[in-house]
């Protein structure tokens, strides 16, 4: 766990830190006091904003009383777009409910360090109730000390000329890096979902440097695009968009994707009997979703970053909350196992569902017409190569990337 600022003033000790925390009710107020050489060091490594416990004495005990343990939420990137927007819906309640007191440890890259304070100190300024703690450091083995859940968002973006395959290779090592931190520090049973482009293949890489943390923990955002393709038939159909369900995206979040109409429906009904008109299904609304970042982009002048971080608070409550009976949701998960005959040993898009509990199933009963079966195939060959290109950073021997030079079915400036 990073330190507070002001016990790193303070010359506290991580342990006596720790004590602080725990002797509730208390509220931090270290004052200066000379800095010691081993505090110095830690100074470097890591600081912070706030630790407040709350004074229950003066509280009102009808709202705290019942209040469960604060959950622990590492984020990285933490000073980007996506979480500039994502850090104050997690703050309030409406990710992990409003019962639901959290701690946000906020990892940044040294470039970053001074916006993340300012991100920081808009959190303090915003006088969530439920925001126990805020921690920000550089440093990934403290930032995500006991973390509950790990939201990786941090990623480099593509220079220009970078091929696709260099973009596996450099931020493939920042998720080795990041997998190797998880496995020393974060709890036995975190949660982790990668958000930093390419998702699917980086969360690959930090499972397979995290072998402490079971592999189902590890997810890849595709809710966004579940999101896009629900808005798409809403929108053709006329209905609201909360009677659309049972959309599933399946494979990569790159333009292989598979936003599955065959098995969506739309107020009960297959929205194929709803939206009666095929050619529609396939030749525009599978591309539309797919390329939708790609759109978005060219009249934004930068990638989504509003509409991710609530597919992301999506993505979480998914797994906080029952999926309703029938109904299901999409992640990148690993593919072990899986009903579909899809390569083991992938981080691959299904449709699932979930009691609530954190954990998840994959849906058994999705029917895969042949349309599907060869789409499905396509994205599972290229997260193939992908698995190949960063096969040194997964302790695998001998991978060669056939992605150099291949045709870019990345989202234009995703990454
Ligand atoms: N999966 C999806 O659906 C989806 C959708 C949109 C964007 N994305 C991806 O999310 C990522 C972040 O997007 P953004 O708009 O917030 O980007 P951004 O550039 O605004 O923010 C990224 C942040 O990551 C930080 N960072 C870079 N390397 C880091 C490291 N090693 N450790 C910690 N932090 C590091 C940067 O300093 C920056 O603050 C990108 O990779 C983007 O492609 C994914």
């Amino acid at each position: 766990m990073a330190l507070n600022m002001k016990q790193q003033q303070a010359g506290l000790s991580r342990k006596a830190a720790r004590s602080v925390s725990s002797r509730a009710p208390v509220v931090v107020r270290a004052v200066a006091a000379p800095v010691a050489p081993a505090a110095e060091a830690e100074a470097k490594k890591a600081y912070g904003v706030f630790r407040l416990s709350y004074d229950t004495q003066n509280e009102d005990a009808s709202l705290t009383r019942s209040w469960k343990k604060t959950v622990k939420v590492a984020v990285t990137g933490a000073s980007g777009n996506i979480a500039n927007h994502l850090l104050f819906m997690l703050a309030s309640g409406e990710v992990y409910g409003k019962d639901q007191p959290i701690a946000l440890q906020l990892l940044g890259s040294e470039r970053s360090k001074e916006a993340l304070e300012g991100v920081a100190m808009e959190l303090e300024d915003s006088l969530y109730p439920l925001l126990r703690e805020v921690s920000i450091g550089t440093d990934p083995y403290e930032v995500f000390g006991d973390a509950d859940w790990a939201l990786m968002i941090g990623a480099k973006p593509r220079g220009p000329g970078m091929e696709r395959a260099d973009l596996l290779q450099q931020n493939g090592e920042i998720f080795q890096v990041q997998g190797r931190a998880l496995n020393e520090s974060a709890s036995r049973n975190c949660k982790v979902l990668v958000v930093g482009n390419p998702c699917n293949t980086n969360a690959l890489i930090a499972m397979e440097n995290a072998p402490n943390i079971p592999r189902k923990n590890f997810h890849a955002l595709t809710r966004l695009d579940e999101n896009r393709a629900k808005c798409q038939l809403a929108l053709k159909s006329g209905k609201f968009y909360t009677s659309v369900s049972r959309m599933a995206i399946w494979g990569n979040h790159s333009t292989t994707q598979v936003p599955d109409f065959v098995n969506a429906r739309i107020g009960g009904l297959p929205a194929p009997d709803v939206i009666r008109d095929m050619k529609w299904f396939r030749e525009e609304f599978t591309p539309k979703v797919a390329l939708r970042g790609g759109a978005l982009i060219k009249k934004w002048g930068r990638s989504s970053a509003a509409s991710t971080a609530v597919s992301v608070a999506d993505a979480i409550r998914a797994l906080v909350v029952p999926t309703a009976p029938g109904d299901c949701f999409s992640t990148g998960v690993i593919s072990d196992g899986n009903p579909y005959g899809v390569r083991e040993g992938l981080i691959f898009s299904f449709p699932c569902r979930s009691k609530g509990d954190g954990d998840y199933e994959i849906c058994d009963n999705f029917i895969v017409d042949e349309w599907l079966r060869a789409k499905i195939r396509a994205s599972e060959d290229e997260l193939q190569k992908e698995k190949e290109c960063v096969s040194h950073l997964i302790g695998m021997m001998g991978g060669s990337c056939a992605l150099r030079g291949a045709e870019d079915t990345t989202v234009p400036g995703e990454n």
